[in-house]
């Protein structure tokens, strides 16, 4: 039987970075929510079964969403850190998926997603035995910061072989979720799914994806969101 593939939105964070009145999947872009943006760019453009986004307790914006009133979506609760909001997204889409499933996990606040990396994404894995992740090679010289209030060089780091990790992130519903739960049950902090998945032996596929697949992250990141997204 074919694989299902399942969509996991993780927007249970308080975008403390951000430093806006409200968290950053909920500032507005072209007058609809972040969120509402990302989740729109990923479900009109994938045959995903389901959607599961992990939210704060403390979140009342997401009633007001155009997501809330759409039937492909569902929500549960979030947690601490990010890798326990995916694994609560898993934890509630559990009854419904099987392990032999994908589940791909895309971060709330990275709108720009094109809809070519994303089914670039699902079509370069689709036969893979582990799965993997959108990531851009890094294009900057990267510097290794001493330590000091004015960090200062203590070393240029060969970036020849250094990417930058996007989301989506794609991997069996069945083995993310028992490497998170292993991470998490060892306290082996990660933040993303393949750092989960290195720690239990595997090794995920890099695929190659637009630099311009922003994750908005402090004040500045808003308005160059909206350029990229009025240019997709
Ligand atoms: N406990 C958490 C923390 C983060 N996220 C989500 O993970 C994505 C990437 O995390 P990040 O950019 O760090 O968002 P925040 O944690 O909100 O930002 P900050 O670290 O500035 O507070 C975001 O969509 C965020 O909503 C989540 O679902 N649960
Ligand atoms: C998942 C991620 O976007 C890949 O780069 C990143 O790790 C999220 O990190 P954050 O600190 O939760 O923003």
């Amino acid at each position: 039987m074919k694989s299902q593939l399942w969509l996991v939105v993780p927007a249970a964070g308080i975008g403390q970075r951000m430093k806006a009145e409200c968290p950053k999947q909920y500032l507005k872009i072209n007058n609809r929510f972040i969120l509402d943006i990302t989740l729109s760019r990923l479900l009109d453009n994938a045959p995903f079964k389901g959607c599961m986004v992990p939210l704060n307790p403390a979140d009342h914006w997401w009633p007001d969403s155009e997501s809330a009133k759409d039937d492909r979506i569902q929500t549960c609760t979030g947690g601490k850190e990010r890798a326990d909001s995916v694994l609560s997204a898993l934890h509630a889409l559990a009854e419904q998926a099987e392990d032999s499933d994908w589940v791909l996990v895309h971060d709330a606040a990275r709108p720009c997603l094109h809809g070519h990396d994303l089914s670039n994404l699902i079509d370069t894995l689709s036969d893979h035995p582990v799965g993997g992740l959108l990531a851009a090679p890094v294009a900057d010289t990267l510097k290794l910061a001493g330590g000091g209030v004015q960090p200062e060089v203590e070393e240029t780091v060969d970036r020849s072989r250094l990417w930058r990790a996007l989301t989506p992130q794609m991997f069996r519903f069945g083995a993310l979720r028992a490497a998170l739960e292993s991470c998490l049950e060892n306290n082996q902090p990660v933040t993303d799914e393949s750092s989960a998945m290195e720690f239990s032996g595997k090794m995920p596929v890099l695929v190659e994806g637009r630099p311009d697949n922003l994750k908005i992250t402090v004040p500045s990141d808003l308005a160059l969101a909206e350029f990229i997204l009025g240019r997709l």
